[in-house]
């Protein structure tokens, strides 16, 4: 199969090495012409904008966006419309809000698969975790492609129409906020409690058999053992925010409660106050771990 993905960055680039690396060809575009230059060198076909990246893809095409959320989707599609017809498949990999894929479903002449994806950057080399909403002939004539961005078979399925993707995505990371806070607050009071504790040492006993072992929770480990034990210089500042403001909005929408996913969202604006929580710093370094977003630190 030959897939075009626009969008280079920390995920983008995964999904073009896995892609290529399953035997697959890739052409690919991003606006940064290093990002470009550096997927061709590993054996992608580059593209000098999102049109001659349509034209190198031939008659059907197969289109993966791994762009930011939000206006870079609907400019990638803007500039796609003349080419596309309902032959081709267009797959939103990114964290879109789950109204804007339904919307861009219904507009869009091609088939459109809003795939949340979970992983992150570190999970680049077991694969990612893929939630598809949209058609299933397009889904099921993606499998190839899936089976090769995911830990394999097991790790993508087809939630149902457009924008359950994108649906269940929102929610994943609604409960990635509570887990998060969660751990924080309980490495918090074993750090300010009446033992004086080797914080990496409990995780990994933790990490070994115990009830409440986690990836999130070897990324708490982790943390300690390369910021030690109070954390070093992560400041207390949680970054990000829309995924969980949209749950959050979603479940007060639907009467559902979620009080300890709207407490973790209202924790990172609070942190925004800058008033040195350590709970909020390890949220703030859990983020590098699976993210590689930016750690905020101290001065
Ligand atoms: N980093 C993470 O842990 C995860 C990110 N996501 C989502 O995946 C998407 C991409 O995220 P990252 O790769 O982390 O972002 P990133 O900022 O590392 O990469 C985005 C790339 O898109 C390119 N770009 C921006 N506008 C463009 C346009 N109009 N045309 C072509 N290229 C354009 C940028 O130059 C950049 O290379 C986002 O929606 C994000 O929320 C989803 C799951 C995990
Ligand atoms: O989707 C993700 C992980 O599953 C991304 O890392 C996302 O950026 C996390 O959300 P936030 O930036 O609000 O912390």
């Amino acid at each position: 199969m030959e897939l075009g993905v626009i969008g280079l960055g920390r995920m983008g680039r995964i999904v073009v090495d896995r892609v290529l690396e399953a035997g697959h060809e890739v052409v690919v575009f991003d606006i940064d012409e290093e990002s470009v230059a550096d997927a061709a060198d590993a054996g992608a076909r580059p593209a000098s904008s999102i049109g001659d990246l349509a034209e190198k893809l031939g008659p059907e095409k197969r289109i993966w966006l791994m762009v930011p959320a939000g206006d870079p989707v609907d400019a990638a599609l803007d500039e796609l419309a003349p080419v596309l017809d309902g032959d081709d498949i267009v797959v939103d990999g990114g964290n879109s809000y789950f109204e804007d894929s339904v919307r861009r479903a219904e507009s869009t002449d091609a088939a459109y698969l809003d795939c949340g994806t979970s992983g992150g950057p570190a999970g680049a080399e077991l694969g990612f975790s893929l939630m598809v909403g949209g058609p299933q002939w397009a889904y099921d004539e993606l499998v190839p492609v899936f089976d090769a961005v995911a830990t394999g078979p097991d790790g993508h399925d087809r939630m149902g129409p457009a924008g359950s993707g994108h649906y269940v995505k929102m929610v994943h990371n609604g409960v990635e906020y509570a887990l998060m806070q969660t751990y924080g607050e309980g490495f918090e009071l074993l750090a300010n409690g009446r033992y004086d504790l080797d914080l990496e040492s409990v995780a990994n006993t933790w990490n070994n058999g115990a009830v409440i072992r986690s990836w999130l929770l070897e990324l708490c480990e982790e943390a300690f053992r390369e910021e030690g034990n109070d954390l070093g210089d992560v400041a207390d500042r949680v970054e990000g925010g829309s995924t969980g403001t949209w749950t959050v909005q979603e479940a007060l929408e639907q009467e559902v409660p979620v009080p300890l996913i709207y407490q973790s969202l209202a924790e990172r604006f609070g942190s925004r106050a800058d008033d040195g929580r350590f709970s909020r710093r390890l949220a703030s370094r859990l983020r590098y771990g699976f993210g590689r977003h930016d750690v905020p630190r101290r001065e």
